[in-house]
This record gives structure tokens, C-alpha cells and sequence, in this order.
């Protein structure tokens, strides 16, 4: 190879995406949601992509790292990692993103949470500097296709009146009758094997009956239901002996490590979590106590590609399986999601991906899902191309917003159709 990989310019675009009136336990999805799109540029005029959170203290800290990265190689990924960004964590610690959704906040997650986007723009240039595919560059693929799951939402059939905001084409979904349509059409569409539903939005017993409905609907089928912590020790044991012989696995059915650790004592139903094993440092407690028995996996959080493979073979070292979680996310996440999990063994589990919800993307070409995977691209770097005339008029879109939209905050945006609205207090069943 005789290129010059050195990198002439880093350009970061700031978006919002259009996102559906998704309930969850804190609220329900804004219109639009604020995602950030790297791009490295180096000396030779190869592009290398990532994705991250747009909100905006992802893009202080995103600002700074673009100065610093150019000039410099896209070989030299570890240097970033070594690089400290100077969050400041009076401001970050304990705190939540998302109301919560996330767990919770620390400057190492959210510094990771940036770095990542651009090393998967680094192995996005290097591959296509070398012509190979980002999984060659970790390893190697051990399968062809990934295996997603129908990811299923409660929802209203549009935001509230007076709300701009993008139609929605798929209706509300407020019972079990409206989740199983809604599986279905997934399934239609996308040819989805497994399901998981967004729970905590209604008290237990209505959500137990939607996953039992789900149940009848697509007899073996793994199910999965995810409250995001909005339960008590007692209730997650109560869903967990109701559901039991349906449920794959439950998903943060409780706040915290400790709180999940007597849930898992008390059933045999496999509990996974993106929300008390989100960094490094959660992993001994949580894997000692056997708290949890399938990690989720965010790359974006976790710092990359090359980390969730170290958190892969940690997994594995502890018996802990390992699959992806997935925040509203565009076509280039979908592409790095689906190259690391390519290249990682011991995943037993479909990923989550919200990116069917998603109506707008900034790829020329959608990733498909077709029998709810994705291929995995043996193109150069991700295998995807930028539509810049898209990334330009969702750039516009962030620009116009008076800065209501900028930072995700469900409670708010439930607000504007239920004004009493306040975060609920966990745990809220
Ligand atoms: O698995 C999860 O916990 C999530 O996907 C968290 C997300 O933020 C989801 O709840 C959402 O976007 O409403
Ligand atoms: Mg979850």
C-alpha cells in the first residue's frame, strides 16, 4: 500500500432525524432526534464514516477531538483512546442521558460514547484504503449474515396535534391487539424470527398479556421484554414467573446491579441489560453476583468495534452472553453494528436495531433486513456511501431547530401531549 493516510480534515454534521412517537418509561420519542455524523478525510481523499449521539455535549467534546485528529494518522486509532478529552465530570457523573435510558452517565461513558464514531470513521478508511471490509480488519467474519430482532414499541399514531413533525405510516399501538399487528407487519416486511417488546409505558399486568399475545401469535419465537428498570425487585419476579415459559430473556426489568441480582436469584428467565453494565467498571460486580446472564452490547457507548470485542471475550470468560442494544441510529451504526457482530463468535441472541423505525437515513443505499438479518458487506470499509444531499437538508434541520430539539429528552416531548407529564419516579411498578 503506498497511500497517504494522513488526515486532511475531519467534518462533523450535526442532524436530526425524524423519529416515531415511541413510548417508553420516560415519555415518548421527540419528532426529531439529534444524532452527529463524522467524517474523515484523508490526504489522499479517502472518507471514512461514523455515527454517534448528536446531542450536544457529544459535540463539545467532538469539536476538539476533530482539531486534534488532523494531521495525524487513521492507523493511529489506539493514540485516541489515550487521549484525554478533559470532560469535565462534575458536570456528567451520576447524571442520566435520555432520562435514564442509557443507565447511568459518566465522563469516561460519554467520552467513549464519542471516540467511537471516530474510530469506526478510522476502520472505515483504513479498510477502504487497503480494500477490505472493517470485519477483515478485526479478524475476520465467522458468519455472512447478522440476525436482528422485530424491535416492538407501544406508540401513538402521531405526535401530539401542533407538534411538527413527519407522518407516520404506522398507527397506534396501545394494547395487545396493536403490538401484534404491529409484529406482524415488521415481520412482513423485514422477515423478523424474534421480538422484543419496549415495556415500562403500562403497569405490568397489561404488558404481560401483550407479550402472552405475542406468544400465541408467533408460537417459538423468542420474545423479549424490556421495562428499561421501571419495575421493583417484586415485580420483575412476578412478570418473570408469568412469562417464564415464553420469555428468551427479560431486559432491565430493575434499577441497578444489586436490585437485578436478587432478581436473578429468584428466576431461572435470563436477564439482560444495557442499563447496569454499560462500562468496564460495572462488569466485576455485575458478573460476580451474577446479576446478569446477556450484556447488550451499545458500540457506541462501549467505545467501538475493537472494545465490544474485548467486551465480547469478557463475556465469554464468564459464561455472559453477548448481543447489541440499539438507540434511534442511522444506516452507517446499522453497518458498523452488523461488521463487529459479525466477527464475534459466541453471539446467541438477534440484536436489537430501532433503524426499521428510522423513514430518513444518509446512506445512498439502505442496509436491508431480509429474514430479519442484515448481510454483512465485503466491500471496502462499511460497505456504505454518504448521500450528502440528505446529510445537507437534515444538517438544515438541526441548524433551523431553536435548540428545543437538540438535546433528547422523552419527558418533554411527552409533555407537549400530556402537560402533567414528570419523569416518573423508579421504581414506577
Ligand atoms: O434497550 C433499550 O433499553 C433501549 O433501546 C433504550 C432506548 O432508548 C429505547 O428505550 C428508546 O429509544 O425508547
Ligand atoms: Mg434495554
Amino acid at each position: 500500500m503506498n497511500r497517504d493516510l494522513t488526515i486532511a480534515e475531519v467534518r462533523l454534521t450535526p442532524i436530526l432525524v425524524a423519529d416515531a412517537p415511541l413510548l417508553n418509561t420516560q415519555g415518548v420519542h421527540q419528532p426529531y432526534t439529534p444524532r452527529l455524523i463524522v467524517e474523515i478525510v484523508t490526504a489522499d481523499g479517502i472518507t471514512g464514516l461514523g455515527e454517534t449521539y448528536g446531542d450536544t455535549k457529544y459535540l463539545e467534546l467532538a469539536r476538539p477531538l476533530a482539531e486534534w485528529l488532523t494531521g495525524r494518522s487513521v492507523m493511529d486509532v489506539n493514540s485516541l483512546f489515550a487521549l484525554d478529552l478533559g470532560v469535565d465530570a462534575s458536570r456528567i457523573e451520576g447524571q442520566v442521558d435520555a432520562g435514564g435510558l442509557r443507565g447511568v452517565q459518566s465522563a469516561d461513558k460519554l467520552r467513549l460514547s464519542v471516540l467511537s464514531a471516530f474510530e469506526v470513521a478510522c476502520l472505515d478508511a483504513q479498510g477502504k484504503a487497503l480494500g477490505l471490509p472493517v470485519h477483515a480488519l478485526l479478524g475476520g467474519k465467522v458468519r455472512d449474515a447478522v440476525e436482528y430482532s422485530a424491535y416492538l414499541f407501544y406508540k401513538w399514531a402521531a405526535h401530539p396535534a401542533g407538534v411538527p413533525a413527519e407522518p407516520d405510516e404506522w398507527g397506534a399501538a396501545l394494547d395487545p391487539a396493536g403490538i401484534v399487528a404491529q409484529a406482524r407487519r415488521l415481520q412482513e416486511r423485514h422477515g423478523f424470527g424474534s421480538f422484543k417488546l419496549k415495556g415500562g409505558v403500562f403497569p405490568p399486568d397489561e404488558e404481560i398479556a401483550a407479550v402472552r399475545a405475542l406468544a400465541e401469535a408467533f408460537p417459538g419465537h423468542p420474545l423479549r421484554l424490556d421495562p428499561n428498570g421501571a419495575w421493583s425487585v417484586e415485580t420483575s419476579l412476578k412478570v418473570a414467573k408469568e412469562l417464564g415459559d415464553v420469555l428468551e430473556y427479560l431486559e432491565d426489568p430493575t434499577l441497578g446491579t444489586p436490585a437485578m441480582a436478587e432478581v436473578s436469584a429468584g428466576t431461572d428467565v435470563p436477564l439482560a441489560t444495557n442499563m447496569c453494565v454499560t462500562t468496564v467498571g460495572e462488569i466485576k460486580e455485575a458478573f460476580t453476583r451474577d446479576a446478569v446472564q446477556v450484556v447488550l452490547c451499545d458500540h457506541h457507548y462501549w467505545g467501538g468495534l475493537r472494545n465490544t470485542r474485548e467486551l465480547a471475550a469478557i463475556c465469554a470468560a464468564f459464561g455472559v452472553g453477548v448481543s447489541m442494544h440499539s438507540n434511534t441510529h442511522l444506516g452507517i451504526s446499522l453497518a458498523a453494528m452488523t461488521q463487529v457482530a459479525a466477527t464475534v463468535p459466541g453471539l446467541h441472541h438477534a440484536c436489537d436495531s430501532h433503524n426499521p423505525w428510522q423513514c430518513e437515513d444518509v446512506l445512498t443505499e439502505r442496509l436491508a433486513f431480509t429474514g430479519g438479518r442484515v448481510a454483512v458487506s465485503d466491500a471496502p470499509g462499511l460497505g456504505v456511501e454518504l448521500d450528502r444531499d440528505e446529510l445537507a437538508r437534515l444538517h438544515r434541520r438541526w441548524a433551523e431547530d431553536d435548540g428545543s430539539l437538540r438535546d433528547r429528552d422523552d419527558a418533554a416531548a411527552m409533555r407537549a401531549g400530556e402537560p402533567g407529564w414528570r419523569q416518573p419516579v423508579m421504581p414506577r411498578w
